[in-house]
């Protein structure tokens, strides 16, 4: 394709906004050209900032529409899987927000969906793979020079969650899954069980919510995975991610080596650390780079007539390993993840 592709937004909440002001300043190739939100004064306002920008009410409208190349979704979750259908049928690249849908069942209609339609076109949005830190940590893992992999140790503090319907399950649903696919995508294989341990609450969470959580994943090849989330900290935002190898460790969001403490400094903003940097305040400003390095390559592959990075299968089994996690959350006991087999999808017989 020579022309720009042709972009329309669904949904244009945070992320979609945020997805938006990128598209129209910062992405080469791409024209901004629709958004769709339910909440209509939110997508016209939205829409009024940026020159030639229409809204739509119905984002299955925007999907059909006769101008639009490609499709990025950022509605809930809830409704991810009737959007990302709709833009398979009508042949839109899709770049979805994680979770790909709320459940394995529905994640693994749109493999098939996909699948059927004879081309790929959905890449999901786990946009740790293009973090530069990400890359280059999974470099090093992939060129062998450290060993084996054994471990990864992951963090993940948001200062806090605003909405009260953030429950424990979408602790592991919809934070948890980052790490779950960073997992699968520095091993390189599935995650094959999945253990949700629940310590004692911080006060800072809703009544009966369970905050902070660790889990514990198994993978294929017998590497462990071990991830803190903690969703209140009151702190910032707060992403690592160490590697232990046969010859060494790797840790990505480390600011420099050595003692690192954060804390709330008087003012109740987050502090400086002992190394002298400072937390972000969410995830727009730790991954800022990451977003715009995801969209750029969204767009270039769609204009290739291509799809890179995390995939439908991706979105799939890290809804999946969730799946599982959200059954162990309640019992504390391992859970294992049963995969379809990818052989025998439609289409690949
Ligand atoms: N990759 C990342 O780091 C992040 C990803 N997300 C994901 O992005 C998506 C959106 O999250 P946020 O922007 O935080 O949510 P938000 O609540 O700020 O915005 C969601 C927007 O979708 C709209 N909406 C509701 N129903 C809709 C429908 N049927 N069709 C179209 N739009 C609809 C709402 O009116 C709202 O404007 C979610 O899938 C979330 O998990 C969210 C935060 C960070
Ligand atoms: O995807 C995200 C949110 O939906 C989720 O609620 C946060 O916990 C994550 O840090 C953020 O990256």
């Amino acid at each position: 394709m020579t022309n720009p592709l042709r972009v329309g937004i669904i949904g244009v909440g945070t992320m979609g906004a945020d997805h938006a002001e990128r598209l129209a300043h910062r992405i080469a190739g791409a024209e901004l050209v629709a958004v769709s939100d339910p909440d209509t004064a939110r997508a016209e306002q939205l829409a009024a900032r940026f020159e030639g920008v229409r809204s739509i009410a119905d984002p299955l409208h925007l999907v059909a529409a006769d101008d639009i190349d490609a499709v990025l979704i950022a509605s809930p979750g809830f409704v991810h899987e009737e959007q990302v259908l709709a833009c398979l049928e009508h042949g839109r690249y899709t770049l979805c927000e994680k979770p790909l849908t709320m459940d394995s069942e529905s994640s693994l209609r749109l493999v098939e969906a996909e699948q059927k339609g004879g081309r790929p076109l959905v890449q999901v949005g786990f946009m740790r793979r293009f973090d530069p830190d990400y890359v280059r940590l999974k470099a090093m893992v992939d060129s062998g020079d450290l060993g084996r992999m054994l471990l990864l140790h992951n963090i993940h503090r948001n200062k806090s969650v605003p909405d009260p319907s953030f429950r424990s399950e979408m602790i592991v649903r919809d934070s948890l899954v980052h790490e779950v696919d960073v997992a699968r995508f520095l091993f390189g294989e599935e995650i094959t069980e999945i253990t949700v341990l629940s310590p004692a609450p911080t006060r800072a969470a809703q009544p009966g919510v369970v905050d902070p959580q660790v889990a514990v994943f198994r993978m294929e090849g017998g590497g462990l995975v071990t991830t803190e989330v903690f969703v209140n900290s009151q702190v910032g935002y707060e992403v690592r991610c160490e590697a232990v190898a046969e010859r060494g460790t790797v840790t990505v969001g480390q600011n420099g080596g050595g003692l690192s403490t954060t804390r709330l400094s008087g003012d109740g903003a987050a502090g400086p650390g002992l190394w002298g940097g400072v937390v972000p305040g969410d995830y727009r400003e730790r991954f800022a780079a990451a977003y715009d390095l995801e969209v750029q390559a969204w767009v270039d592959a769609s204009r290739r007539g291509e799809v890179v990075g995390p995939t439908a299968w991706d979105g799939y089994a890290a809804t999946a390993v969730c799946q599982a996690g959200m059954e162990s959350l309640h019992t504390g006991e391992p859970v294992r993840v049963d995969l379809a087999d990818r052989t025998a999808l439609p289409g690949t017989g």
